[in-house]
């Protein structure tokens, strides 16, 4: 039987967008959207080029700032938020502030990243070694994403998927309530991206994943809503299989209903 208290948990809304607008000069890019981006799950936004993805991504997290709308995250209005103080609330953009060093190694890398939220950013003149207790933490979030292999080597040596995870290990420090990934599969081959769906899917038990992606297996593989947009609307919602499903969604992105 399913538990209603962990059902309830799970189907948490923690980022919603309401009416979202974004014009550019006149252009409406983004036209009424509404989200709803739950705890525990993997939302894929996707669509035709220059559906507007992007700038939903960036309106998101508060690179943009929309032309009409409304963006709550855990239940605070953050429409007129700036984007830093939006992270530190917990709605984090892959490689927004992460960085990889490639010639410091998975561990130290990870480390860095960890210092962040702790507020000893500023101190970056300490010596490495003062990192010290950060070890057990860094090791944990390596071992979540599958590093342990890779611990002590340097970053630039890993492959290209592992590289990957590793900017996503570095996003994960700072303990983000939703992640935003933009296009985490571009530019890897199939087994790259077999490993880091792996890993996006671990990821999002404990936290909310909204992803852009133009890899349709991986969605249908790992996302539990889809949202299809064209021309800055939300043209169809659903799972998987009743998105694809739907002609207007085939029309989009083919050009018929074949
Ligand atoms: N800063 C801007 N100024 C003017 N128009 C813009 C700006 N940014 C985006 N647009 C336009 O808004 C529309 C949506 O663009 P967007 O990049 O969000 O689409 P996308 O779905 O991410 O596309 P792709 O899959 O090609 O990345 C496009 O027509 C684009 O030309």
């Amino acid at each position: 039987m399913i538990d209603a208290a962990v059902e309830q948990k799970e189907s948490r809304v923690v980022l919603s967008a309401r009416g979202l607008v974004k014009e550019f000069a006149g252009f409406t890019a983004v036209n009424d959207v509404n989200l709803d981006i739950h705890h525990g799950r993997i939302h894929a936004l996707i669509g035709p080029n220059g559906a507007g993805k992007t700038t939903v991504f960036n309106l998101l997290t508060k690179f943009l700032q929309p032309t009409r709308g409304r963006i709550e995250l855990l239940g605070s209005d953050i429409t007129r938020t700036p984007p830093a103080k939006v992270a530190r609330m917990g709605l984090v953009r892959s490689f927004q502030i992460s960085a990889v060093f490639p010639n410091l190694t998975v561990r130290e890398n990870v480390k860095i990243a960890l210092q962040r939220p702790s507020g000893l950013a500023r101190q970056f003149w300490l010596p490495l070694s003062s990192l010290d207790r950060l070890d057990a933490r860094a090791d944990a979030l390596i071992d979540e994403l599958g590093l342990a292999g890779w611990r002590d080597h340097r970053a630039a040596d890993l492959s290209y998927g592992r590289k990957r995870v590793l900017e996503i290990a570095t996003t994960l420090a700072l303990e983000p309530k939703v992640l935003l990934l933009d296009e985490p599969m571009a530019g890897m081959g199939q087994e790259d991206v077999a490993m880091v769906a792996d890993i996006i899917r671990n990821v999002a038990t404990e936290r909310a994943v909204l992803m852009v992606e133009h890899n349709l297996s991986v969605v249908a593989n790992i996302c539990h809503q889809v949202t299809v947009l064209q021309r800055g609307e939300i043209l169809a919602e659903g799972d998987y299989a009743t998105v694809s499903a739907d002609p207007r969604v085939r029309t989009a992105y083919m050009g018929n209903d074949a």
